[in-house]
């Protein structure tokens, strides 16, 4: 009678790792393969050679060896995470692709990626509603007796926890992990590490629950480990010994036994075969290499005759036992059943999604208050400001510290929300490869939970700084101010979101996206004419320093002349407006006329002045008037500025004409009234 199950052989798997040596690869996980071209020749680290493998169903593999082996990268490449060069990978006798084969099999990793705010039943609840189409009914007391199976019926109502928050225990938590993995009832399990960091005891316990499931379910079971102990060695069916990316030997303990007394080593007694073969592993592949040339000629079905007779190479042993496998009948071997599609529809996952945010969200509350704080007493600090202070009198310093403070609050609301979003990361990107639901699903489960809770926010900075500011109460404008706050902290959200998902690293995350803010707000300002901004808006127009960039590069745009960019550059960033005016009177200066509120915003539009006779003007009008270093001309713009009139203005310039652009390339000599 045929046994159901999965029967999988893998053949010829080679996998190269090419790095260079010198890049600062921040961004990848897995550096793939570089072309040709490249300057700096890649460094080559085969992980893999032509490794062959064969996992059986109600069986459970093994792979073992020391560390750096490539026990990792093999269960990689069998749960379909890694892509190597090669690689042959057949189920019950049919090649099977790696998304296909996805769907039959659960992968767990050495590091547990939890919710670590659900309990244990509430953490399998939502992967078995996402995973399976089952009713209520079924779906608890599919839950309930993978608990029982799993051993954690005394925790089932306890919050699983991580290194932050306190939960079970280390081994509960692998179980949890186990269970997540199984709770689709897959025919192929892969667990990578999974007694690490665990005692001997535990560590027990968990493979003889991952041995049972495959004798009583019929399971595939597949798992790398370190010094497995002598209980644990009788539960494998069969043992990989991988050293250096190359199988030294499959087939059962027993068998390993005496392949290594074939080879002339001599295992003492009541010693570990597994822990003495990898300690044995030089000899081995000393003796692996000495028999490689004669391996071919020496693998005739009738070799296990010969193997009684004399030595034996441990890659003889393998491949025997692999044409023994071979000859299995394959009448038997089942056809696979495999779901292309989701379990559930968009709707139901995003239903299902929702509820397990708010779940976590609302666990969060220390994370929610601190940003519900952050958000009123940012509006009330920022208000006061605006409502004190005449900005267009403060210093650079103050500047400085304005923004300062802005951006910090801004991103820091955002920011410290990142770990967060970076361990959800790692479960979006686990249960989306494995095809759990739609990323789509995801994205709209997240807005739907996030913005409310960021519309409160927004509702708590906008209020005071709008109320603050001194305007007569107009519901429209505040709605429009509310709106854009609410749309800012969202896209901040979605941002932060997006960079976690692109950098691994927490600090290079935070710093790319500080940066990216950091820039955003400092140049923006550059598109925002001042006059046309409300009153409590005009803080990001006082953000934005550095706008000149923008002006000089338009400038050497227009004028063609090159160096004037950065002449102009240099004098920008060093002095600004009337703080110089007022020490160095009667020095050329460039005067936007977007700041002098004429209408006309281009930067590039600066007529020439003497600015000798027209400081006084200026400074009557609180306009920034920026040096430039001309010693023959001076620029201003539009001297009827604020009802002030300039009684002699004469332009004598024509370098600065230049510069300002094709608009204003006319001198223009004018007297006023
Ligand atoms: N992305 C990578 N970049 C560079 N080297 C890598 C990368 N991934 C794996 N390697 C190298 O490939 C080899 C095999 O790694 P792998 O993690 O598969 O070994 P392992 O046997 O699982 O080790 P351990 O038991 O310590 O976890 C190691 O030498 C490792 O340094």
């Amino acid at each position: 009678m045929s046994k159901k199950g999965c029967d999988i052989q893998a053949t010829g798997i080679n996998y190269t790792i090419y790095t260079q040596p010198t890049n600062f690869n921040l961004f990848n996980h897995h550096p793939q393969p570089i072309s040709d071209h490249h300057h700096t020749p890649p460094s080559a680290r085969r992980v893999l050679r032509e490794v062959s493998c064969h996992a059986k169903p109600w069986e459970l593999l093994a792979i073992v060896g020391p560390s750096g082996a490539g026990k990792s990268s093999l269960l990689e490449i069998l749960a379909g995470k890694l892509t190597p060069q090669t690689a042959s990978v057949f189920v019950n006798g049919r090649p099977v692709d790696k998304s296909r084969f996805k769907k039959i099999s659960g992968y767990v990793t050495q590091k547990d990626t939890l919710f670590p705010l659900l309990t244990v039943e509430e953490t399998l609840t939502f992967t078995a509603k996402l995973r399976m189409n089952l009713t209520r009914p079924e779906l608890n007391s599919r839950v309930k007796s993978l608990i029982h199976e799993l051993g954690l019926s005394h925790v089932a109502n306890a919050r699983v926890g991580d290194d932050r928050v306190r939960g079970i225990s280390g081994g509960e938590r692998r179980r949890v992990s186990i269970g997540v993995a199984v709770v689709h009832d897959p025919e192929v399990v892969i667990l990578d590490e999974p007694t690490s960091g665990l005692d001997s005891n535990c560590a027990f316990q968990i493979i003889d629950m991952v041995k049972t499931m495959a004798e009583t379910r019929g399971k595939t079971v597949v798992l790398s480990i370190h010094q497995p102990g002598f209980r644990i060695i009788k539960l494998f069916n069969s043992v990989l010994l991988l050293a250096n990316g190359t199988v030294l030997h499959q087939g059962s303990v027993d068998q390993l036994n005496l392949s290594l007394r074939l080879i002339g080593l001599e295992p003492p007694l009541h010693v570990n075969i597994v822990e003495f073969a990898i300690d044995s592993i030089d000899l081995i592949q000393q003796e692996k290499k000495h028999n490689t040339s004669n391996l071919e000629e020496n693998i005739t079905p009738n070799s296990s005759n010969k193997m009684i007779q004399g030595k034996f190479t441990l890659q003889q042993l393998f491949q025997q036992s692999k044409v023994i496998d071979l000859d299995q009948d394959h009448e038997e071997q089942q056809e696979l059943i495999i779901r292309d599609s989701f379990a559930n529809s968009r709707f139901y996952e995003t239903v299902i999604l929702t509820h397990r945010f708010w779940k976590n969200i609302s666990r969060t509350k220390e994370l929610f208050a601190c940003r519900t704080l952050q958000m009123l007493v940012s509006g009330l600090i920022l208000g006061s400001i605006f409502y004190n202070l005449d900005m267009d009198l403060i210093g650079a310093q103050e500047r400085v510290g304005l923004f300062a403070f802005i951006l910090t609050f801004l991103l820091s609301t955002t920011v410290e929300a990142l770990p967060v979003f970076l361990q959800e990361r790692e479960i979006l990107m686990k249960e989306t490869s494995c095809g759990s639901y739609r990323v789509s699903s995801y994205a709209i489960a997240n807005g739907l939970v996030y913005l409310p809770f960021l519309l409160i926010l927004a509702v708590l900075f906008a209020a005071p700084l709008y109320w603050l500011v001194g305007l007569n109460p107009n519901f429209f404008a505040f709605s429009q101010f509310l709106l854009l706050i609410w749309l800012i902290l969202y896209t901040a959200n979605s941002l932060v979101v997006c960079f976690s998902a692109l950098v691994p690293n927490f600090i290079v995350g935070n710093s790319v996206i500080s940066g990216v803010m950091g820039s955003f707000f400092l140049f923006s300002g550059y598109f925002v004419s001042k006059q046309g901004i409300p009153k409590y808006w005009i803080f990001m127009h006082y953000i934005s320093l550095f706008k000149y960039p923008f002006e000089g590069l338009l400038m050497n745009e227009f004028s063609g002349g090159e160096g004037k960019c950065l002449e102009y550059l240099f004098e920008k960033c060093l002095v600004r407006g009337e703080d110089v005016l007022r020490e160095q009177g009667g020095i050329l200066a460039v005067v936007p006329i977007s700041h002098f509120g004429s209408g006309t915003a281009s930067p590039a539009d600066t007529e020439i002045v003497d600015i000798q006779q027209q400081q006084e003007v200026a400074m009557d009008a609180r306009h920034t008037i920026t040096l430039h270093g001309d010693s023959k001309a001076a620029t201003t713009s539009n001297p009827m500025a604020a009802g002030h009139s300039a009684p002699h203005q004469q332009i004598v310039g024509s370098d600065m004409a230049d510069m300002a652009g094709s608009k204003k390339k006319q001198k223009v000599e004018h007297s006023d009234v």
